[in-house]
């Protein structure tokens, strides 16, 4: 078989738990294809280097053909030479006692250093991926400070709320998740984001045959929307591998494009679309092509969606004015 040509993936937080689920199935070729040698780029905090290596000495154990290198650095300068994707998982967690401010300050603190370095010694056609929560303002934040990246490069993750949207419908419905079509999560990757049916169906019959609106708002809209809670309470540690699966899923889709006719979740910058303000790294029905996410067009939005829509995005707009004030964008 021909090769691309290769590709070099940053990975941020490369010793934390997503980066143990992520970077063994991005050097196995499931993220960019089996076609395209990857060259791995680690990058953590000085701390965090020490178990970085001993991933890296894990890979190197799996002797993946597609993985022509891998790099470990604590500088976002070195971390990001060259690189065309970047996974921008490493993030401060909220600790007890810390105020949401707080939080947003810390990792401004990360990303804004990372934004201005991606826009210094990133390649041209760099992508980025935000999975470190605030996901969406954490973009938002680093797109600021990258000027002469487009914007639309700068993404972030609701790949996993789209995923797990998938499984409940089809739990519900005694469906396969490979029969549902047309689901989307709009807005922040938070407790507000909204999971939407109203346009999806389920081997070819509408969802709304299917379930009743007490369902919708009692049941599939919180389980989905509080499921990172959930998977911390029963876990005691927040979802990695389904979180890393979520990051595989979004760039592998964005880089070889989504199927004919299907659509996918992801947090881009906002045109104005369904309202929400232009500016806004919110999440959108997508479809890729030619590596370029488009959102889709000319769906009606139901009074039902609207309010959860715009809940959503009003958190989203709150987010940003509150990093504004901080100096952050
Ligand atoms: N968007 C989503 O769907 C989603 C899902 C799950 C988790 N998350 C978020 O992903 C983030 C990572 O989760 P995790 O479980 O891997 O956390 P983790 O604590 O296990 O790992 C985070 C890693 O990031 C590193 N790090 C911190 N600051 C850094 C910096 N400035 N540069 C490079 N590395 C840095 C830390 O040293 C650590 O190794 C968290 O913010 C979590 O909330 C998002
Ligand atoms: O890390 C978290 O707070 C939860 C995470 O974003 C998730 O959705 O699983």
């Amino acid at each position: 078989m021909s090769q691309n040509a290769p590709v070099t993936v940053t990975v941020t937080g490369a010793a934390g738990q997503i980066g143990y689920a992520l970077l063994f199935r991005i050097a196995s070729g499931q993220m960019l294809g089996a076609d395209t040698p990857v060259r791995l780029r680690l990058l953590e905090i000085p701390q965090g280097v020490k178990a970085a290596e001993g991933t890296a000495m894990e890979l190197d154990d799996c002797a993946f053909p597609l993985l022509e290198s891998i790099d470990i650095a604590d500088d976002p300068r070195v971390g990001f030479e060259g690189a065309n994707v970047a996974l921008l998982v490493g993030a401060r967690p909220r600790t007890k006692g810390m105020e949401r401010g707080d939080l947003l300050e810390a990792n401004g603190g990360i990303f804004k250093p990372q934004g201005e370095a991606i826009n210094a010694v990133a390649a041209q056609d760099i992508r980025v991926l935000v999975v470190g929560n605030p996901a969406n303002t954490n973009a938002l934040i680093a797109a600021s400070h990258a000027p002469d990246v487009p914007t639309e490069r700068f993404t972030a993750m609701t790949r996993l709320d789209h995923n797990r949207a998938l499984s409940q419908l089809a739990s519900k419905t005694g469906a396969s998740v490979k029969d549902i079509e047309k689901l989307t999560i709009w807005g922040n990757h938070s407790a507000t984001q909204y999971p939407d049916v109203f346009h999806a169906s389920v081997a070819g019959k509408p969802v709304t045959e299917l379930v009743d609106e007490a369902w919708l708002s009692d049941t599939f809209i919180p389980t989905v929307a509080k499921r990172g809670a959930a998977i911390i309470e029963a876990r005691g540690a927040s979802s990695a591998a389904s979180a890393a699966n979520a990051a595989v899923d979004h760039v592998h889709d964005w880089v070889l494009g989504t199927p004919q006719g299907a659509w996918t979740s992801a947090a881009i910058v906002s045109d104005g679309s369904y309202g929400v303000p232009e500016g806004l790294i919110s999440s959108f029905p997508v479809t890729s092509t030619g590596g370029r996410w488009e959102i889709v067009q000319g769906l009606e939005v139901n009074d039902f969606s609207r309010q959860r829509i715009d809940a959503s995005v009003a958190e989203l707009v709150e987010e940003r004015d509150a990093v504004q004030g901080l100096g952050l964008i």
